[in-house]
């Protein structure tokens, strides 16, 4: 539905220019949504897979399984949207403290964006509100360390920023004054929490995005802490009882639309086809995540039952192949901490893990080796190479 502009421009003057700041009006739409027929079944689509999704981890022997690597996987393509370069080896190898050739600064900045989501994820587990606090808290998370430091981590901006284009006199857009931005939030935070709109938790959070990435409150970061905020509302909502829905790969593929629908709920009004947009992101973003979970486990078990064929050295290697299916990349040091095997017990397992065609050592050097699971890698690494 085309409403018109959602909001009103503010006029200053910077640099001699007059510029045009969007300021939107409060959450929800008005007039409302159009939630009734194809809209209604896509809606009940995506909470279908986000169902499914969560129904994987219902059944897993550690819930957590798949945490690990999904979290990493998705700092990785969310901070490529960014422009950041690292691959998710990098980002493993960077957490073993081995990261020979890493640009440190890229696999920093996709450390932190883990580091944003386990924070985000452990306040609301304790009961903390989502809320404008929290927002901040990841923020700060996501730049304290690289290259963000110096754009006030964990603060909203004290000047205009703008999209696109080099000044705020010809971007492609100027979200609200500094002034405004609290004010903004506020209202935003407001509508995460009304309890009253009738608006199921999915279509909220879409509207959550669009509207937090409209105010861009932070002077960088606002892509990834909205792509993080997505995460949160759905968890705190109760959709998913673990964070692994992630849209970043769907937003990279997209992008032009992406920032195109964004552009239109905020020049036309039209929330509708955002809306679209973002269910059908979440219906097959969650589906091919249950995918991936499915092949993960059949390979789980596929490698689990040769390793059995091991005979009396099946024990040991069952517990460093379980270390690894923990976390694919590994030196023999860390598989002896993680596993509490003696370091000779762990070198013949992994030499056994080899020899199977399960295990394959990355660096080609004679010390500090690193082995990775490779088939588990691969199957993650699916999409994230750069497009
Ligand atoms: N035309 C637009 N209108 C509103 N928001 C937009 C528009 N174009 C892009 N955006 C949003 O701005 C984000 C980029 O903002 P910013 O550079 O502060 O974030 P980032 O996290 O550093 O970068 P990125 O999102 O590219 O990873 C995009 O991800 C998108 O969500």
């Amino acid at each position: 539905m085309k409403r018109g502009a959602t909001g009103e421009y503010e006029i200053t003057a910077m640099g001699g220019e007059a510029v045009r700041a969007f300021v939107p009006a409060p959450l929800p739409p008005d007039p409302p949504l159009e939630l009734l027929g194809e809209r209604q079944r896509l809606l009940e689509r995506a909470l279908l897979a986000c169902g499914r999704l969560d129904g994987v981890t219902a059944l897993l022997p550690d819930p957590d399984l798949f945490l690990y690597a999904y979290v990493r996987r998705e700092a990785v393509l969310s901070s490529q949207i960014e422009g950041t370069q690292s691959s998710l080896s990098d980002l493993l190898l960077f957490e073993l403290d081995e990261a020979p050739g890493v640009p440190l600064d890229d696999v920093v900045e996709v450390s932190n964006y883990v580091a944003a989501l386990e924070h985000g994820m452990a306040r609301l587990r304790e009961d903390f509100p989502l809320s404008n606090r929290l927002l901040r808290e990841v923020h700060e998370k996501l730049l304290v360390r690289g290259r963000g430091a110096d754009k006030q981590p964990g603060e909203f901006r004290r000047s205009q920023n703008w999209i696109g284009g080099t000044r705020p006199g010809n971007a492609q857009f100027v979200p609200p004054p500094p002034q405004l931005v609290e004010d903004c939030m506020a209202s935003l935070e407001r509508a995460i929490h009304a309890a009253d709109d009738g608006l199921p938790a999915l279509v909220k959070a879409a509207l959550a995005h669009a509207q937090f990435e409209t105010i861009h409150p932070f002077l960088d970061g606002n892509g990834r802490v909205g792509r993080l905020l997505i995460s949160l509302m759905l968890f705190d909502a109760g959709v998913l009882g673990q964070p692994l829905l992630y849209l970043s790969y769907y937003f990279k593929q997209h992008r032009a639309e992406y920032y195109r629908l964004l552009d239109t709920v905020r020049a036309e009004g039209d929330w509708e086809s955002w809306l679209d947009f973002f269910l059908e992101g979440v219906a097959s973003t969650a589906g091919a995540a249950v995918d991936t979970a499915h092949r993960l486990l059949a390979l789980f078990r596929d490698d689990a039952a040769r390793v059995q064929t091991l005979g009396r050295a099946a024990a040991n290697a069952l517990r460093v192949f379980d270390a690894l299916r923990d976390r694919p990349l590994a030196t023999l040091n860390d598989l002896t901490e993680r596993t509490g095997a003696s370091y000779p017990t762990v070198s013949r397992a992994v030499d056994a893990l080899e020899n199977l065609g399960i295990v394959r050592e990355i660096t080609g050097r004679k010390r500090e080796r690193v082995f990775a699971y490779a088939r588990y890698l691969a199957i993650l690494n699916e999409g994230t190479e750069p497009l």
